[in-house]
């Protein structure tokens, strides 16, 4: 590298347009140099990226514009910088606002450190359903002189026992309270049958007070002097003692039971707790000196995420409580979930703590090492009689509890994607407005490439409701506002009523009650609503539209929001859509018959990628007799009903005959393909649904073609793999993808490039020599030919990546790229010795669904069997293939290096491949890389989880 490029770029930078700094790649194309070359000599100059170099003009662009109108929109506030001349994306500015809200990364290292401090962090749901009792608690700690007293209403088992020892936690955190200030905590309801023993506890009395009163006593009010009372289920206090308590609240004065002449003083931060209706059981003029009122959510109205976090951390802590490790079978971590609780979370922590004893005894029985809670009829019908499970769509994994280690939040980062919804239009709809509109596209053309998008959307979500296992509105009762869900049981009502032969998609209805709640949010935090084809809307669906208009109306009188006319526009699309009669019937039947898992898993592919539904899928275990198969598969063939007959695809020869034996049995025309292939079957699938061509012309089309179809051309190729992200401009959306597929496919290379570019197939056809490309994914299809094409459409789905990690599989050894994922590096771990880190890393793997339990003892039983201490610190331990569900590759970079053998190695960056056994090869390269002593040295100075990934990356390339 030469000082004159040095010069060059720097001269280059400094003279570029401020408002729109040069991207490394517009550098790299201006010098002719890669764009590796630009980046390395920028950060050597110590000269930021073009993102952080318009960082300040954009802020103080944004501001500007912000004090005209406060409360301007993201859409808006991109057209106003535009005017300014500065061109950016509304990815950019919403991170921006990201960043102005939660602070810049190291605002939010603090932030963090925050909440560390922050005793309310520790209860599950602080952040979510929580929020708002926090806030009260802790302004009703921190208002002068003694605080608020503070009324803490909720059913039995919602915690108000457990907010009110934070609330003490967090004064004396506050320096609000002393460090010894007592907390004073009395349930009236143990002395309900003698209210008179109650009152006398609680303010004390006087010698001969009343019978058995033989000393001057002390009570509770003056023991919580200077510190806090916390009075359990109020309701309890007789009229008498709730008049007593007014006149401390009030006054700070009292007297002991039977003593007229000292009227006593104390200071206490009260607060009452109760789970009756207060209006009923509290005096008014008590009622009325409580201005605090704080009322904890029930179990069932939280979300499901916060549900499963507190069954994590209840298991959690039994498996502290009694030092054993835990292992929870997913079907009953499900259970646990969907189950009803009518006690909350008391009763929850209970039944786990009973599951728990029981199979403790268990455990004790079977000489096991765990604790482990299987499934189990007995137990299931004990507590969980009540449930339906098979009505969610949500997947459990079997769940590890190892005692004392910090319940990690990250192994529930999976559970949570089970729950997410689909996305919303919204977002994509935007998006791909900017990003036509910063192509200049015009206006009529971009309505109609927005309505087609529009069309594509529903199209797909007819095919996503399929799918899912959501049937009905109900069932979204954890997830969604129940309030909608009710309007919109009543508008199909009323839908009904008006015209009783009308068909409603019930399954759409759910889209609709996602994209409701989605549409009210973005109202009331005066997010736009765009709806580029509301004419168009207006114009051609005028019964939808006024049928959304009476929706509309009802959801404004609801929520008491006004409801924009182009959200009208969306309704009427939705309710177009839930009219729409059920998908037709397919004349041809496709049937995919493998061994393993291949089948389901293809054509799972190809019913996403293709939106439709009719193609079946057969596995078959390597070791069933075929006969078997041909029986099951005769008697599915008898049950469709396809005109024009079945076309097979199998994986071997024993299969080849399954067409005929269809044939003879049933009748049926059949043809077999055999050695079946994903593009083979898509391709046949996508004619059997879209065109009239007969069984015949596909099958021998199919047979044509099989070798050289050029929408997917994977071939083994010792060229490094790359994937090119492509979008209309070659940065919004582009660089968007990018940054997903970075995170999935560590050393792909990935390439960013814009469809408008005049020069795109010739640099397509340049970056072949160098790479062996695999696919585009990207918005817009540039049909080249023999490369893949995956639709970006604002997210990156299973479906999606499993096609994707398909043809990295098919690459050769590609896998490998797949197995590494930035969430399985645990950066400075923190761990006593090699078991230690081992069990934590299996304990992740588990519960994340890579491998079955009994990995971690093949690991560990490996282990003692000798070391699998490596080189340059580093540790492979393994274990065994069968015990491995999907192949990946687990590192933690340790906070300290731990002895890991008895020659006195030292191991820092622990690797733990859990590979099966037709993988295995995959990972030769990622031992190359661990040879290299310098590499290792950078993996483990790496501070953070990309950080770390980008080093794996850069070293595959
Ligand atoms: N947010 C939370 N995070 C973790 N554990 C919780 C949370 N809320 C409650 N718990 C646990 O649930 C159990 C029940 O809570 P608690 O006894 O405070 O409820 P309560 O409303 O006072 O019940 P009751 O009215 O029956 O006395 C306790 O063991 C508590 O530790």
């Amino acid at each position: 590298m030469t000082d004159n490029l040095r010069d060059k770029l720097a001269a280059m930078i400094n003279t570029e347009n401020k408002k729109n700094p040069l991207t490394d790649e517009q550098l790299a194309e201006q010098l002719d140099v890669l764009r590796e070359t630009v980046t390395g000599i920028r950060k050597e100059l110590d000269i930021p990226n073009s993102r952080t170099r318009k960082k300040e003009i954009v802020k103080a662009a944004v501001s500007k514009i912000k004090e005209k109108d406060p409360d301007i929109s993201i859409g808006n506030l991109v057209s106003g910088l535009e005017k300014e001349g500065i061109c950016i994306s509304r990815t950019y500015i919403n991170d921006l606002m990201n960043e102005e809200k939660n602070g810049s990364v190291e605002e939010q290292d603090n932030s963090e450190k925050k909440k560390e401090n922050d005793i309310f962090s520790k209860l599950i749901g602080y952040n979510g359903s929580l929020l708002k009792n926090i806030k009260q608690g802790q302004a009703a700690i921190l208002y002068p002189p003694f605080g608020l007293p503070t009324l803490i209403i909720g059913e039995s088992g919602t915690g108000k026992t457990l907010f009110a020892e934070y609330m003490y936690k967090y004064a004396v955190k506050q320096k609000v309270l002393k460090n010894d200030a007592p907390f004073i905590l009395l349930n009236c309801a143990d002395y309900s049958d003698n209210p008179q023993l109650l009152v006398s506890i609680l303010y004390g009395y006087q010698k001969g007070a009343f019978t058995g009163a033989d000393k001057d006593t002390e009570g509770l009010v003056e023991k919580a002097d200077n510190g806090m009372l916390f009075l359990d289920e109020i309701h309890r206090l007789p009229p008498k003692g709730q008049e007593m308590l007014f006149s401390i609240l009030d006054r700070g004065k009292f007297r002991r039971l039977g003593d007229i002449n000292t009227e006593r003083t104390v200071h206490i931060y009260f607060i009452g707790a109760t789970t009756e209706n207060i209006e009923s059981s509290l005096l008014l003029t008590f009622r009325r000196r409580i201005p605090m009122l704080i009322e904890l959510p029930r179990l069932e109205d939280r979300s499901l995420n916060e549900k499963v976090k507190l069954i994590h951390g209840f298991f959690q802590q039994e498996a502290n409580r009694t030092n054993y490790k835990i292992l929870v079978n997913a079907k009953i971590m499900e259970a646990f979930a969907f189950k009803k609780y009518s006690g909350n979370i008391g009763q929850l922590k209970s039944e786990i703590q009973v599951t728990c004893a029981n199979a403790y005894v268990d455990k004790i029985n079977n000489k096991r090492e765990e604790i482990y809670i299987g499934f189990n009829e007995i137990l299931y019908q004990k507590f969980f009689y009540d449930i339906d499970t098979q009505k969610n769509n949500m997947r459990f994994n079997d769940a590890l509890f190892i005692p004392n280690s910090d319940e990690a939040e990250d192994s529930l980062l999976m559970v949570k994607n089970q729950y997410s919804l689909p996305e919303d239009i919204y977002e994509t709809i935007e998006n791909k407005y900017y990003e036509l509109k910063n192509a200049s596209i015009s206006a009529d053309k971009t309505e109609e490439i927005i309505w087609n998008f529009l069309l594509s959307y529903f199209d797909k979500i007819r095919l996503d409701a399929q799918n899912r296992n959501i049937s009905s509105l109900d069932e979204l009762k954890y997830l969604l506002d129940g309030s909608i869900i009710q309007l919109l049981k009543e508008f199909v009502t009323l839908m009904r009523a008006d015209r009783p032969e009308r068909q409603i998609n019930e399954k759409v209805l759910i889209y609709l009650a996602i994209h409701l709640e989605e549409a009210v949010k973005r109202i009331k935090f005066k997010q736009e609503i765009m709806n580029p084809n509301l004419l168009y809307i207006k114009a051609n669906f005028a019964d939808e539209f006024k049928l959304a208009g009476q929706l509309a109306q009802k959801l404004s009188e609801k929520k008491k929001i006004e409801i924009p006319e182009g959200e009208i526009g969306f309704i009427a699309i939705y309710i177009h859509e839930l009219m729409k009669p059920p998908a037709k019937k397919n004349r041809i039947a496709i049937i995919t018959i493998s061994h393993g898992k291949v089948a389901t898993e293809m054509v799972s592919v190809v019913k996403k990628m293709l939106s439709v539904d009719f193609p079946i899928a057969i596995d078959m275990p390597l070791d069933i007799n075929p006969v078997k198969i041909f029986e099951q598969v005769v008697e599915l063939a008898k049950s469709l009903s396809a005109e024009e007959g079945i076309l097979f695809f199998v994986d071997m020869g024993s299969l080849v005959s399954i067409g005929e034996i269809v044939h003879s049995r049933t009748g049926m025309q059949t043809r077999t393909i055999d050695r079946v292939d994903l593009v083979s079957v898509l391709e046949a699938v996508r004619k059997a649904d879209a065109s009239d061509e007969s069984l015949d012309n596909i099958y021998y089309d199919i047979i044509n073609s099989k070798h050289n179809y050029s929408l997917v051309t994977v071939e083994n190729s010792d060229k490094p793999p790359a994937l090119i992200c492509m979008c209309l401009t070659g940065h919004g959306v582009a660089l968007k993808i990018k940054d997903i597929l970075i995170k999935y496919y560590v050393g792909v290379k990935i390439i960013p490039l814009s469809i408008m570019d005049d020069n795109v197939k010739a640099k397509i056809d340049n970056l072949r020599q160098q790479y062996n490309l695999l696919a585009i994914v990207g918005t817009i299809n540039p049909k080249i030919e023999g490369l893949n094409f995956i639709p970006y459409d604002n997210n990156f789905t299973k479906d999606k990546r499993m096609f994707l990690d398909y043809l990295l599989k098919e690459n050769g050894g590609g896998i490998a790229h797949t197995m590494i994922r930035e969430e399985l590096v645990l950066v400075g771990l923190e761990c006593a010795d090699k078991k230690e880190v081992i069990e934590t890393m299996g304990k992740l793997l588990c519960n994340e669904g890579f491998v079955k339990f009994e990995y971690i003892n093949s690991v560990l039983g490996r282990e003692d069997m000798n070391s699998t201490y490596f080189r340059n610190c580093v540790a492979l331990p393994h274990g065994l293939p069968s015990f491995v569900n999907k192949s990946v590759i687990i590192f933690a970079r340790l906070k300290k290096a731990i002895p890991w053998d008895k020659n006195g190695n030292e191991a820092q960056l622990i690797c733990m491949p859990a590979v099966k056994s037709e993988d295995v090869a995959a990972i030769n390269n990622l031992f190359k890389i661990l040879k290299q002593k310098e590499k290792v040295e950078k993996l483990i100075s790496a501070q953070q989880q990309t950080e770390f990934v980008e080093i794996i990356r850069s070293a595959y390339e």
